[in-house]
């Protein structure tokens, strides 16, 4: 496959690059920030398109927040948005459940495993869930769960839907709930399967490493709903009427974010070295996607302000 085009120091190159596109699709973690500490440049880089007319819109497979709360992250770093910019795998799967999967009683509550991200957004949508931060969780296993579990008394009759993200608080007592409903014919879904999640410039569990136990567990492979998943792809268009060859897909994962621009045929897919994914990776035989432009840090773009 053709290797992508290297920008940072190219002033030229990436003033042709940016006449472009009129959308950017920006990913987070690993792109504008390393959990609290965003990149220097970032928001100079950002002023810089939006000077120019560009659209930004924000595009996170992190369901840990919900977009009101992605609102005031944005804010604390000093990047001004509006909460209709930011698009979550919460928010995304929060509207898959309620528009498209549209559970009917008696089987239409979502056993949640993962933080507060997903609750907010199924609250807006007005879907019923159990689990998730729920402090009753949050403990070891007793006797009566055990049994509890086993013979279903300690189960909701009402859950036919089991939905995972990054949970900073897995344990066994949550995971054998999880597991007990998706045995009992549950539908299996994940805001997104991302295998680790860059934080303080290092790796820590990411999502999928959170399905990926219940999948051992089953056989089960979760539907996805963040990136790359295509139906995330498809309500971004629809919502901003994108023309997709005037849009790029700016991201530092290449099997979520390359790939999410790559597969929706995007004008353009530019790759950041900040986050998970290194040149070696598209690369390699097997690369998941290969961006048709890299850069070493976001900020490098702003070599097209000089
Ligand atoms: O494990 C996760 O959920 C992901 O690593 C993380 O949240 C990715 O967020 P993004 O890079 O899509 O902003
Ligand atoms: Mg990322």
């Amino acid at each position: 496959m053709a290797q992508p085009a290297y920008l940072t120091g190219d002033a030229p190159a990436i003033n042709a690059f940016i006449d472009r596109f009129d959308v950017f699709l920006f990913d987070c973690d690993g792109v504008l920030w390393s959990g609290d500490h965003v990149f220097e440049g970032v928001v100079q880089t950002l002023e810089l398109l939006r000077s120019r007319g560009k659209k930004t819109i924000f595009v996170t497979n992190n369901s840990t927040k919900s977009r009101q709360e992605y609102l005031k992250k944005f804010a604390d770093m000093g990047i001004p948005s509006d909460v209709e910019e930011i698009f979550g795998s919460a928010y995304s799967s929060a509207i898959y459940i309620s528009r498209i999967l549209k559970l009917a009683p008696p089987k239409n509550k979502v056993f949640v495993v993962g933080e507060v991200g997903i609750e907010k957004e199924l609250r807006s949508e007005g879907v019923s869930f159990i689990g998730g931060t729920d402090p009753s969780f949050r403990r070891e296993m007793t006797p009566e769960d055990w049994k509890g579990i086993a013979d279903g008394s300690l189960l909701d009759p009402g859950v036919g839907c089991v939905l995972t993200g990054l949970d900073f608080h897995i344990n066994y007592l949550k995971l054998s709930h999880a597991h007990q409903y998706l045995r009992r014919g549950a539908k299996f879904l994940a805001t997104n399967v991302d295998s680790t999640f860059p934080m303080n410039h290092n790796f820590f569990p990411g999502a999928g490493s959170i399905s990926i136990s219940l999948t051992n567990m089953t056989g089960q492979k979760p539907v996805a709903l963040g990136k790359p998943s295509q139906a995330m792809m498809d309500a971004i268009e629809g919502k901003f009427q994108l023309d997709r060859a005037r849009t790029c897909m700016v991201g530092d994962r290449l099997d979520t974010d390359i790939q999410f621009g790559v597969q929706g045929k995007l004008g353009g897919t530019l790759a950041v070295l900040t986050g998970v994914s290194k040149a070696a990776d598209w690369e390699a035989k097997d690369a998941a996607a290969v961006p048709a432009y890299y850069v070493d840090k976001l900020s490098d773009l702003l070599a097209a302000a000089k």
